[in-house]
């Protein structure tokens, strides 16, 4: 077996694996992506020099010749369109090839019911600073995934981040923090950007203070052992300025807020999984 990864539907997360993935050291020579348009393939060829980009509107069977030989093969199109390209590629896919979905709400039954028998499977559920190699990365293995072939796929996603090891059952819980987290930072920025231009600061300066504050934070967060409630209490003097902020926040109720918007996430994960049934 090769030492191939093919990712099919190179978009927003796959790139961002993708790009982790180079920069921890894989061979571009092993990476082969797929997507629909030609101007996209020479944008992936021009930024990742030496892995090939195919694209469909060019080459149809482009999934097909890139799952073909791969060790394994990462489906990051949509949740609707994943169980399509799964029965795609099949008849191309060796009996070993290990097939990773990344798809927020298809169960590891729906991919295993779209591939042929026996296929090893591994649902994922990663994030976009996988790119900077800062993501997180859950793993679920199938049925047919065999210890060996789940830690190939472990240290493969490494080079994107953490990963964690869930039973299926926890990955809408952790979609709703993780998987979809990233977002919940950036609104974060963009809501102290703009309430700093309300208090009177130009809109990029405003713009600075935000992306620098929220992206120092992190880096703080990110050290070994980090605790969050007592980096904050560092921030807080008492009877300080910080204090009266925090206490708004606290007032206003954007703790249950976030609980509310994650618990949205989670349930908006269990209704695609049955949409999709
Ligand atoms: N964007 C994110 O932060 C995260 C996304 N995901 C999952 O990743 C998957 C993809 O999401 P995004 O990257 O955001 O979407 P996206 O739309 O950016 O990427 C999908 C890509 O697949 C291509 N594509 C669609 N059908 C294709 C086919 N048959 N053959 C080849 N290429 C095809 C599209 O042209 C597009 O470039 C989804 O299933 C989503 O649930 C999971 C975690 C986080
Ligand atoms: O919004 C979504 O459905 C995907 C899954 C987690 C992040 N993005």
């Amino acid at each position: 077996m090769s030492n191939r990864i093919a990712f099919l539907g190179c978009g927003s997360m796959n790139e961002a694996i993708l790009g982790g993935l180079l920069k921890a050291g894989t061979d571009p020579g092993d990476v082969v992506a797929t997507v629909r348009r030609a101007e996209r393939a020479s944008e992936l060829a021009g930024r990742y020099q030496g892995i090939t980009a195919i694209a469909g509107e060019e080459e149809p069977d482009n999934n097909r010749q890139a799952a073909k030989g791969s060790a394994v093969v990462i489906l990051g199109v949509k949740p609707v369109g994943i169980t399509d390209l799964a029965r795609e590629i099949s008849p191309a896919l060796s009996p070993d090839t290990v097939v990773v979905s990344v798809a927020a709400a298809v169960s590891i039954a729906q991919l295993e019911a779209a591939l042929p028998a026996g296929q090893p499977v591994i649902r994922t559920m990663p994030n976009t600073p996988a790119k900077l190699g800062r993501g997180v990365v859950s793993v679920s293995p199938g049925t047919h995934c065999t210890p060996e072939q789940l830690q190939l796929v472990k240290d493969i996603l490494r080079g994107a981040g953490t990963v964690v090891e869930v039973p299926e059952e926890q990955v809408d819980a952790l979609s709703a923090i993780s998987g979809s987290g990233p977002a919940y930072a950036f609104y974060l920025a963009e809501a102290m950007a703009n309430a700093g231009e309300e208090l009177g600061l130009d809109r990029e300066l405003s713009l600075l203070l935000a992306r620098e504050t929220v992206a120092g934070a992190g880096l703080m967060l990110a050290e070994p052992g980090a605790n969050p409630a007592a980096l904050r209490k560092a921030v807080t003097s008492p009877n300080g300025t910080t204090e009266r902020a925090i206490a708004t926040f606290d007032q206003q109720g954007i703790p249950a807020i976030i609980a509310a918007g994650a618990k949205a996430a989670a349930d908006r994960a269990a209704e695609i999984t049955k949409q999709l049934g």
